[in-house]
Protein backbone atom coordinates (compact mmCIF):
# COMPACT_ATOMS: atom_id res chain seq x y z
CA UNK A 1 0.00 0.00 0.00
CA UNK A 2 1.85 3.02 -0.78
CA UNK A 3 -0.10 6.16 2.06
CA UNK A 4 0.02 9.52 0.29
CA UNK A 5 0.16 12.49 2.83
CA UNK A 6 -1.07 16.26 1.34
CA UNK A 7 -1.20 19.11 3.79
CA UNK A 8 -2.22 21.87 1.44
CA UNK A 9 -4.77 19.81 -1.22
CA UNK A 10 -6.79 21.77 -3.77
CA UNK A 11 -10.21 21.93 -5.33
CA UNK A 12 -8.55 22.31 -8.96
CA UNK A 13 -10.33 24.68 -11.70
CA UNK A 14 -9.14 23.81 -14.54
CA UNK A 15 -10.58 26.55 -17.39
CA UNK A 16 -9.97 25.97 -21.26
CA UNK A 17 -9.40 29.12 -23.24
CA UNK A 18 -7.87 29.73 -26.58
CA UNK A 19 -5.37 32.63 -25.94
CA UNK A 20 -4.02 34.43 -22.04
CA UNK A 21 -4.53 38.38 -22.94
CA UNK A 22 -4.12 39.88 -19.47
CA UNK A 23 -5.99 42.60 -19.09
CA UNK A 24 -9.25 41.61 -21.63
CA UNK A 25 -12.25 39.97 -21.05
CA UNK A 26 -11.66 36.25 -21.99
CA UNK A 27 -14.68 33.80 -23.03
CA UNK A 28 -13.98 30.51 -21.61
CA UNK A 29 -14.31 26.59 -23.20
CA UNK A 30 -15.06 23.70 -21.39
CA UNK A 31 -14.03 23.89 -17.69
CA UNK A 32 -13.86 21.04 -15.25
CA UNK A 33 -13.42 20.47 -11.55
CA UNK A 34 -10.94 18.10 -9.99
CA UNK A 35 -9.95 16.93 -6.26
CA UNK A 36 -6.40 18.61 -6.17
CA UNK A 37 -2.58 18.62 -4.30
CA UNK A 38 -0.25 16.48 -4.87
CA UNK A 39 -0.45 13.62 -2.63
CA UNK A 40 -4.02 13.37 -3.51
CA UNK A 41 -3.31 13.20 -7.40
CA UNK A 42 -1.19 10.33 -6.59
CA UNK A 43 -3.39 8.45 -4.84
CA UNK A 44 -5.85 9.02 -7.40
CA UNK A 45 -3.44 7.76 -10.26
CA UNK A 46 -2.76 4.63 -8.44
CA UNK A 47 -6.62 4.00 -7.58
CA UNK A 48 -6.72 4.37 -11.41
CA UNK A 49 -4.27 1.70 -11.89
CA UNK A 50 -5.33 -0.42 -8.97
CA UNK A 51 -2.26 0.18 -7.04
CA UNK A 52 -3.48 0.32 -3.09
CA UNK A 53 -3.57 3.24 -1.70
CA UNK A 54 -4.48 5.72 0.76
CA UNK A 55 -4.05 9.61 1.36
CA UNK A 56 -4.66 11.54 4.19
CA UNK A 57 -6.08 14.40 3.68
CA UNK A 58 -7.23 17.84 5.94
CA UNK A 59 -10.36 19.40 4.82
CA UNK A 60 -12.39 22.42 5.74
CA UNK A 61 -14.87 24.71 4.35
CA UNK A 62 -17.59 24.19 1.78
CA UNK A 63 -14.69 23.65 -0.23
CA UNK A 64 -13.50 21.28 1.84
CA UNK A 65 -16.87 19.06 1.76
CA UNK A 66 -16.65 19.51 -2.25
CA UNK A 67 -13.57 17.90 -1.89
CA UNK A 68 -14.09 14.91 0.01
CA UNK A 69 -17.30 14.62 -2.56
CA UNK A 70 -14.74 14.49 -5.37
CA UNK A 71 -12.77 12.00 -3.60
CA UNK A 72 -15.81 9.83 -2.62
CA UNK A 73 -16.98 9.44 -6.07
CA UNK A 74 -13.47 8.74 -7.50
CA UNK A 75 -13.25 5.23 -4.59
CA UNK A 76 -10.31 6.84 -2.86
CA UNK A 77 -9.59 4.90 0.35
CA UNK A 78 -9.05 8.32 2.82
CA UNK A 79 -8.44 9.63 5.92
CA UNK A 80 -10.05 12.61 6.07
CA UNK A 81 -9.37 15.31 8.78
CA UNK A 82 -11.69 17.76 9.87
CA UNK A 83 -9.90 21.50 10.06
CA UNK A 84 -10.79 24.80 10.56
CA UNK A 85 -10.16 27.11 8.27
CA UNK A 86 -11.23 26.49 4.05
CA UNK A 87 -9.64 24.56 1.86
CA UNK A 88 -8.13 26.38 -1.27
CA UNK A 89 -9.04 26.36 -5.06
CA UNK A 90 -6.52 26.44 -7.40
CA UNK A 91 -7.37 27.67 -10.96
CA UNK A 92 -5.32 26.45 -14.07
CA UNK A 93 -5.68 28.20 -17.42
CA UNK A 94 -5.36 25.73 -20.19
CA UNK A 95 -4.25 27.39 -23.74
CA UNK A 96 -4.85 24.86 -26.77
CA UNK A 97 -0.80 24.37 -27.34
CA UNK A 98 -0.87 22.65 -24.50
CA UNK A 99 1.11 26.15 -22.12
CA UNK A 100 -0.83 25.88 -18.79
CA UNK A 101 -1.15 28.95 -16.66
CA UNK A 102 -1.78 28.24 -12.61
CA UNK A 103 -2.58 30.72 -9.70
CA UNK A 104 -2.51 28.34 -6.45
CA UNK A 105 -3.79 29.70 -3.50
CA UNK A 106 -1.61 29.56 -0.43
CA UNK A 107 -4.23 27.44 1.69
CA UNK A 108 -5.31 28.69 5.23
CA UNK A 109 -3.14 27.78 8.25
CA UNK A 110 -3.94 24.51 10.09
CA UNK A 111 -3.22 25.10 14.07
CA UNK A 112 -0.79 23.56 16.12
CA UNK A 113 -3.72 20.89 16.90
CA UNK A 114 -4.52 20.15 13.67
CA UNK A 115 -1.20 19.44 12.64
CA UNK A 116 -0.56 17.08 15.88
CA UNK A 117 -4.01 15.17 14.70
CA UNK A 118 -2.90 14.88 11.16
CA UNK A 119 0.48 13.57 12.03
CA UNK A 120 -1.42 10.91 14.28
CA UNK A 121 -3.41 9.54 11.44
CA UNK A 122 -0.13 9.30 8.92
CA UNK A 123 1.95 7.66 11.65
CA UNK A 124 -1.22 5.53 12.78
CA UNK A 125 -1.56 4.45 8.70
CA UNK A 126 1.88 4.42 8.28
CA UNK A 127 2.55 0.82 9.88
CA UNK A 128 0.91 -0.55 6.41
CA UNK A 129 2.95 1.22 3.76
CA UNK A 130 5.43 0.32 1.80
CA UNK A 131 5.91 3.60 0.59
CA UNK A 132 4.97 7.13 2.42
CA UNK A 133 4.62 10.06 -0.02
CA UNK A 134 4.94 13.29 1.43
CA UNK A 135 3.99 15.68 -1.37
CA UNK A 136 2.64 19.43 -2.36
CA UNK A 137 3.23 22.84 -0.64
CA UNK A 138 2.99 23.51 2.84
CA UNK A 139 0.32 25.77 3.94
CA UNK A 140 0.85 29.32 6.10
CA UNK A 141 2.34 28.65 9.27
CA UNK A 142 3.46 24.66 8.74
CA UNK A 143 6.77 24.14 10.04
CA UNK A 144 9.68 23.96 6.94
CA UNK A 145 10.86 20.27 8.58
CA UNK A 146 7.19 19.10 9.03
CA UNK A 147 8.47 16.59 6.00
CA UNK A 148 12.07 16.16 7.39
CA UNK A 149 10.44 15.35 10.87
CA UNK A 150 8.34 12.57 9.16
CA UNK A 151 11.00 11.50 6.76
CA UNK A 152 13.16 10.43 10.27
CA UNK A 153 10.36 8.96 12.03
CA UNK A 154 9.49 6.58 8.94
CA UNK A 155 13.05 5.99 8.36
CA UNK A 156 13.63 4.64 11.60
CA UNK A 157 10.53 1.87 11.28
CA UNK A 158 12.21 0.99 7.91
CA UNK A 159 9.63 3.07 5.64
CA UNK A 160 10.63 4.13 2.55
CA UNK A 161 9.24 8.46 2.23
CA UNK A 162 9.20 10.07 -1.35
CA UNK A 163 9.01 13.83 -1.07
CA UNK A 164 7.57 16.32 -3.86
CA UNK A 165 7.63 19.74 -2.78
CA UNK A 166 9.18 23.07 -3.30
CA UNK A 167 11.24 25.68 -1.79
CA UNK A 168 12.74 24.71 1.81
CA UNK A 169 10.33 22.36 2.64
CA UNK A 170 12.46 20.54 0.19
CA UNK A 171 15.82 21.63 1.38
CA UNK A 172 14.40 20.65 4.56
CA UNK A 173 13.61 17.14 3.89
CA UNK A 174 16.75 16.32 1.86
CA UNK A 175 18.44 17.03 4.83
CA UNK A 176 16.36 13.64 6.32
CA UNK A 177 17.56 11.15 3.79
CA UNK A 178 14.57 10.88 1.59
CA UNK A 179 14.30 7.39 -0.19
CA UNK A 180 13.46 9.85 -3.12
CA UNK A 181 12.63 13.31 -4.10
CA UNK A 182 10.98 14.10 -7.09
CA UNK A 183 11.55 17.88 -8.21
CA UNK A 184 10.02 19.18 -11.48
CA UNK A 185 13.29 21.70 -13.03
CA UNK A 186 12.54 24.52 -11.30
CA UNK A 187 12.36 23.23 -7.49
CA UNK A 188 15.92 20.90 -8.39
CA UNK A 189 17.53 24.42 -9.86
CA UNK A 190 16.09 26.02 -6.72
CA UNK A 191 17.24 22.97 -4.33
CA UNK A 192 20.89 22.80 -5.94
CA UNK A 193 21.31 26.69 -5.49
CA UNK A 194 22.12 26.38 -9.46
CA UNK A 195 20.79 27.63 -13.04
CA UNK A 196 19.35 24.60 -14.68
CA UNK A 197 19.29 25.25 -18.74
CA UNK A 198 20.77 21.89 -20.16
CA UNK A 199 20.20 18.19 -19.48
CA UNK A 200 23.83 17.85 -18.01
CA UNK A 201 23.00 20.79 -15.45
CA UNK A 202 19.56 18.72 -14.57
CA UNK A 203 21.93 15.74 -13.72
CA UNK A 204 24.79 17.61 -12.10
CA UNK A 205 21.69 19.61 -9.62
CA UNK A 206 20.28 15.93 -9.32
CA UNK A 207 23.47 14.54 -7.85
CA UNK A 208 23.81 17.49 -5.59
CA UNK A 209 20.81 16.77 -4.20
CA UNK A 210 21.82 13.07 -3.84
CA UNK A 211 24.95 14.79 -1.74
CA UNK A 212 22.66 16.70 0.34
CA UNK A 213 20.42 13.48 1.44
CA UNK A 214 18.18 11.89 -1.08
CA UNK A 215 18.77 8.65 -1.87
CA UNK A 216 17.35 8.84 -5.25
CA UNK A 217 16.63 11.44 -7.28
CA UNK A 218 13.48 11.07 -9.91
CA UNK A 219 13.87 14.73 -11.72
CA UNK A 220 10.85 15.70 -13.83
CA UNK A 221 11.76 18.22 -17.01
CA UNK A 222 8.42 19.13 -18.54
CA UNK A 223 8.17 18.32 -22.29
CA UNK A 224 12.38 17.37 -22.01
CA UNK A 225 11.61 14.09 -20.06
CA UNK A 226 12.81 12.88 -16.73
CA UNK A 227 16.37 12.18 -15.56
CA UNK A 228 16.47 9.34 -12.86
CA UNK A 229 20.12 9.16 -10.87
CA UNK A 230 20.09 6.38 -8.20
CA UNK A 231 22.83 3.50 -6.77
CA UNK A 232 24.43 3.17 -3.58
CA UNK A 233 28.27 1.75 -4.16
CA UNK A 234 27.47 2.88 -7.89
CA UNK A 235 25.81 5.60 -9.45
CA UNK A 236 23.30 4.69 -12.65
CA UNK A 237 21.87 7.82 -14.48
CA UNK A 238 18.74 6.85 -16.95
CA UNK A 239 17.23 9.69 -19.08
CA UNK A 240 14.16 9.22 -21.18
CA UNK A 241 11.03 10.96 -22.84
CA UNK A 242 7.81 9.94 -24.09
CA UNK A 243 6.20 12.10 -26.79
CA UNK A 244 2.85 13.32 -26.07
CA UNK A 245 0.72 13.91 -29.67
CA UNK A 246 -1.81 16.29 -28.22
CA UNK A 247 -1.02 17.92 -24.75
CA UNK A 248 -4.46 19.04 -23.53
CA UNK A 249 -3.25 19.94 -19.61
CA UNK A 250 0.22 19.33 -18.04
CA UNK A 251 -1.93 19.45 -14.23
CA UNK A 252 -0.49 16.90 -12.19
CA UNK A 253 1.43 15.07 -14.81
CA UNK A 254 4.43 15.04 -12.30
CA UNK A 255 2.44 13.61 -9.48
CA UNK A 256 1.17 10.73 -12.35
CA UNK A 257 5.12 10.51 -12.86
CA UNK A 258 5.64 9.51 -9.07
CA UNK A 259 2.49 7.11 -8.48
CA UNK A 260 3.62 5.22 -11.80
CA UNK A 261 7.60 5.46 -10.50
CA UNK A 262 6.42 3.68 -7.28
CA UNK A 263 3.75 1.57 -8.51
CA UNK A 264 6.70 0.01 -11.09
CA UNK A 265 8.90 -0.42 -7.91
CA UNK A 266 10.65 2.80 -7.84
CA UNK A 267 14.18 1.66 -9.21
CA UNK A 268 15.72 1.57 -12.81
CA UNK A 269 15.11 2.26 -16.30
CA UNK A 270 11.56 0.49 -16.22
CA UNK A 271 10.57 2.12 -13.49
CA UNK A 272 10.80 5.22 -14.88
CA UNK A 273 9.75 4.48 -18.08
CA UNK A 274 6.87 3.34 -16.47
CA UNK A 275 6.45 6.85 -15.04
CA UNK A 276 7.42 8.73 -18.18
CA UNK A 277 4.25 6.63 -19.52
CA UNK A 278 1.74 7.68 -17.12
CA UNK A 279 3.20 11.20 -16.77
CA UNK A 280 2.47 11.34 -20.69
CA UNK A 281 -0.98 10.30 -20.67
CA UNK A 282 -1.94 12.46 -17.60
CA UNK A 283 -0.43 15.23 -19.77
CA UNK A 284 -3.06 13.70 -22.71
CA UNK A 285 -5.73 14.30 -20.48
CA UNK A 286 -8.37 17.40 -19.83
CA UNK A 287 -7.59 18.96 -15.98
CA UNK A 288 -5.89 16.91 -13.66
CA UNK A 289 -7.52 13.72 -14.49
CA UNK A 290 -5.30 10.77 -14.28
CA UNK A 291 -4.52 7.76 -17.10
CA UNK A 292 -6.74 4.60 -16.35
CA UNK A 293 -5.04 1.16 -17.99
CA UNK A 294 -6.17 1.89 -21.26
CA UNK A 295 -4.62 5.85 -21.72
CA UNK A 296 -1.09 4.71 -20.83
CA UNK A 297 1.39 3.32 -24.00
CA UNK A 298 4.33 2.50 -23.45
CA UNK A 299 5.58 2.29 -27.18
CA UNK A 300 6.06 6.46 -26.96
CA UNK A 301 8.99 6.18 -24.18
CA UNK A 302 12.33 6.51 -25.85
CA UNK A 303 15.67 6.59 -23.99
CA UNK A 304 17.79 8.47 -26.33
CA UNK A 305 21.54 8.98 -25.17
CA UNK A 306 22.02 11.91 -22.48
CA UNK A 307 23.40 14.61 -24.46
CA UNK A 308 24.62 17.04 -21.85
CA UNK A 309 24.49 20.25 -23.85
CA UNK A 310 21.04 19.55 -24.86
CA UNK A 311 19.34 22.72 -24.10
CA UNK A 312 16.27 21.78 -22.17
CA UNK A 313 13.04 23.99 -23.10
CA UNK A 314 10.59 24.01 -19.72
CA UNK A 315 9.40 21.77 -17.10
CA UNK A 316 9.08 24.43 -14.07
N1 LIG B 1 4.44 19.26 -22.73
C1 LIG B 1 4.77 18.00 -22.38
N2 LIG B 1 4.95 17.04 -23.32
C2 LIG B 1 5.27 15.78 -22.96
N3 LIG B 1 5.43 15.36 -21.69
C3 LIG B 1 5.27 16.27 -20.73
C4 LIG B 1 4.94 17.63 -21.00
N4 LIG B 1 4.84 18.29 -19.82
C5 LIG B 1 5.10 17.37 -18.86
N5 LIG B 1 5.37 16.16 -19.40
C6 LIG B 1 5.68 14.92 -18.69
O1 LIG B 1 5.25 15.06 -17.34
C7 LIG B 1 6.36 14.99 -16.46
C8 LIG B 1 6.16 15.93 -15.29
O2 LIG B 1 6.06 17.26 -15.76
P1 LIG B 1 6.84 18.46 -15.03
O3 LIG B 1 6.28 19.73 -15.59
O4 LIG B 1 8.30 18.23 -15.14
O5 LIG B 1 6.48 18.24 -13.49
P2 LIG B 1 5.42 18.92 -12.51
O6 LIG B 1 4.06 18.59 -13.08
O7 LIG B 1 5.69 18.25 -11.21
O8 LIG B 1 5.71 20.40 -12.51
C9 LIG B 1 7.59 15.30 -17.34
O9 LIG B 1 8.76 14.72 -16.81
C10 LIG B 1 7.18 14.67 -18.66
O10 LIG B 1 7.42 13.27 -18.61
O1 LIG C 1 0.96 22.36 -3.32
P1 LIG C 1 1.29 23.15 -4.54
O2 LIG C 1 2.75 23.21 -4.85
O3 LIG C 1 0.65 24.52 -4.51
O4 LIG C 1 0.68 22.39 -5.78
C1 LIG C 1 -0.67 22.06 -5.80
C2 LIG C 1 -1.14 21.84 -7.19
O5 LIG C 1 -0.33 20.86 -7.79
C3 LIG C 1 -1.12 19.82 -8.34
O6 LIG C 1 -1.08 18.75 -7.42
C4 LIG C 1 -0.58 19.44 -9.68
O7 LIG C 1 0.78 19.04 -9.51
P2 LIG C 1 1.79 18.80 -10.70
O8 LIG C 1 1.28 19.53 -11.91
O9 LIG C 1 3.09 19.33 -10.18
O10 LIG C 1 1.86 17.33 -10.91
C5 LIG C 1 -2.53 20.36 -8.41
O11 LIG C 1 -3.50 19.37 -8.23
C6 LIG C 1 -2.57 21.36 -7.27
O12 LIG C 1 -3.43 22.41 -7.58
Amino acid sequence: MILTVTLNPSLDRTIEIAELTRGTVIRAGAARLDPGGKGVNVSRALLANDVPTCAVVPYGGDEGRRLVELLSDEGIDMIMVPVSGATRSNITLAEPDGTVTKINEPGTPLTPAELETLAAAVLDAAGAADWVVASGSLPPGVPTDIYARLCRRFAKAGIRTAVDTSGPALVAALAAGPALVKPNREELATAAGVPVTTLGDAIDAARKLRAMGARTVLASLGADGAVLVEGEAEERVWYGTAEVAEPRSTVGAGDAMLAGFLAAGARGRDALAEGLAWAAAAVAQPGSRMPRPHDIRRDTVRFPPPDPDLPLRSGG
